[in-house]
């Protein structure tokens, strides 16, 4: 079985990222498609090596698709503080910004990123951008009065420097989405984002708004996945970056190993 290109690039990045787990660490589990290979390459990890780590999932998909690999599944209230979180996001900016989201799970993703020592991001190169924006903007409401909630926000993005104000509710078929936590998700459409300290900050002070997808400031380093097998880890900090490739052939027996 092969992988397609994008996966190669998800796994890449994702095995990568899994090496950086030591035994005893209290570990953040992402969510999304790319960190499903995490979660694949940490059961792994723990099959061939014995490796014994705390994991706390952000999302409810997570949590099954590690119990599925084998994976003891912990709470955040009980680990309080973790040594490290691991998960994709939808775009990166230069200076680490994230939009995060995409799948919904963004306010249990940033708390728990939030409540860890670093934050690393696992994506393909399609996510590294210039600026944030073409995404869609996720800002997780409550269900009460959340159509005024939306109205509540597209007039305050009237007065911001943004360009573009359409916003949409997510839906999961015929009804609105819910979250985990039971609310609702307003997607924005925003072809540019100013500042994106400044527009989370602000999101985040209308009622209703219970989390936006941005995340400024939390992520410490990137590992970028090509389909080709190379793999970038770069450091908030600075420092070189470091550069490795995968053996493809490899790549397609560690995910027919796992797949099977
Ligand atoms: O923020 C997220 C979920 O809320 C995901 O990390 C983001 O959507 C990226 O997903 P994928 O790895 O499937 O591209």
């Amino acid at each position: 079985m092969t992988l397609s290109p994008i996966d190669r690039a998800k796994f890449a990045a994702a095995h990568r990222a899994a090496a950086m787990v030591e035994p005893g660490m209290k570990v953040g589990l992402g969510t999304g498609s790319t960190a499903a290979w995490l979660v694949q390459c940490l059961g792994e990890r723990q099959r061939d090596e014995g490796l014994r780590f705390t994991a706390v999932p952000t999302s409810a998909r997570t949590a099954d698709l590690a119990r599925e690999a084998g994976i003891e599944v912990g709470d955040l209230g009980t680990a309080r503080w973790l040594d490290l979180t691991i998960d994709g996001a939808d775009q990166i900016d230069r200076e680490m910004n994230l939009i995060k989201g995409g799948g919904g799970a963004h306010l249990m993703e940033k708390i728990v990123a939030t409540a860890s020592d670093r934050m690393v991001v696992i994506a393909d190169a399609s996510k590294e951008v210039e600026t944030l924006g073409a995404f869609p903007l996720p800002v997780e409401v409550i269900p009460f009065g959340w159509q005024v909630t939306r109205m509540l926000i597209e007039e305050t993005l009237v007065g911001l420097d943004v360009l573009g104000r359409e916003t949409t509710l997510r839906m999961a078929g015929d009804a609105p989405y819910r979250t985990d936590q039971g609310n609702h998700i307003v997607d924005l459409h925003l072809k540019r984002i100013g500042d994106p300290r400044q527009l989370g900050l602000v999101l985040n002070q209308i009622p209703g708004v219970v989390e936006n997808g941005l995340f400024t400031d939390i992520c410490d380093a990137t590992v970028i996945g090509h389909s080709d097998g190379r793999v970038r880890v770069r450091q908030h900090a600075g420092g070189p970056a470091e550069e490795m490739r995968y053996d493809l052939e490899d790549a397609d027996n560690i995910f027919t190993e796992i797949a099977e």
